[in-house]
């Protein structure tokens, strides 16, 4: 096996669909799962992984249990003997896996997100004191097959959960307040949700595709004495911004808590 993942829950689940859907042979993918039902839904969802209880061996092994679960499942896949781990769980240190497999194994810590699925993640990874370059490439390739990926001193983690790793959530609710905010102007439902998620699709692609920062975009659609100023000023009112600060610092702060 080239990759094991263990634990095919959400995010195990987005990483090895977006693995598989960027042109990985699934002969070469291994998924452990405790959870019998979990298992049954994977091997049905992703025809010709290899879906197991415990870790086989392979390449290398992609931790996405719990937090709680990292030291042990880390121990099994080293024992298995994967030659590299990858951890994606939020807070676990580096140092805490190798204590955890007790030998000088190359840990990389990452943290992706769900848009992984559809091959548009953002994730960042740390090396462990026994990765080198060549396990960072691993990881890097991995990470990259579905997304993109930046690399930041493992310090920077937690920053990273709280921003990019959670993010998606943050998105989701304010798709859905918009799409409400739609509702209560008067327009129906779908027609509503449809306006407002390609409305963040198409500002997401203007962010990432053109040269222009949040502050210049903003401004062009912002005319003088018209319409969004007078729904901006209610955003600023409402503490949006502020609340978006709040929300990243509370994030990175519990994955901090997860880590100790
Ligand atoms: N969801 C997200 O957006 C992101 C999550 N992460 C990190 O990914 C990790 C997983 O999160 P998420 O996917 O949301 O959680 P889930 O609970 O959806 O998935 C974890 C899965 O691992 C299973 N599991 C537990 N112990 C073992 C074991 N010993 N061997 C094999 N499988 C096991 C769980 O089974 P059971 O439920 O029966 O215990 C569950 O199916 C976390 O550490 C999280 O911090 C990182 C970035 C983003
Ligand atoms: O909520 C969590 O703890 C995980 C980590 C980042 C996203 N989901």
């Amino acid at each position: 096996m080239k990759l094991l993942i263990v634990g095919g829950g959400r995010m195990g689940e987005a990483l090895l669909g977006g693995i598989i859907a960027a042109g990985e042979d699934p002969a070469q993918l291994a998924v452990a799962e405790v959870s019998a039902a979990r298992r049954a839904d994977l091997q049905t969802a992703h025809p010709g992984v290899t879906v197991v209880e415990t870790p086989v061996p392979a390449d290398g092994a992609l931790l996405a249990v719990k937090p709680g679960y990292v030291a042990e499942t880390a121990r099994a896949a080293a024992d298995v003997g994967c030659e590299r781990i990858l951890s994606v769980a939020a807070g676990i240190t580096t140092s805490a896996i190798e204590a955890a497999i007790g030998r000088p194994l190359p840990v990389v810590r990452a943290m992706p997100n769900t848009p992984a699925l559809i091959g548009a993640g953002a994730a960042a990874i740390s090396p462990g004191a026994h990765a080198g370059e060549e396990d960072l490439a691993w990881a890097t390739a991995l990470l990259e097959a579905v997304g993109v990926v930046v690399r930041v001193p493992e310090a920077s983690l937690d920053a990273v959960t709280g921003l990019s790793g959670s993010g998606p959530a943050y998105v989701f609710l304010v798709a859905e307040a918009m799409a409400d905010a739609g509702v209560l102007a008067g327009l129906p439902r779908d027609i509503a949700e449809t306006l407002a998620f390609q409305t963040l699709l198409g500002s997401a692609r203007l962010l990432t595709e053109g040269d222009a920062g949040p502050a210049a975009l903003k401004a062009a659609v912002t005319s003088p004495g018209g319409t969004t100023a007078a729904g901006l000023r209610e955003l600023e009112r409402h503490s949006v911004r502020a609340a978006f600060l709040d929300a990243v610092t509370a994030a990175a702060e519990r994955s901090r808590e997860l880590g100790g």
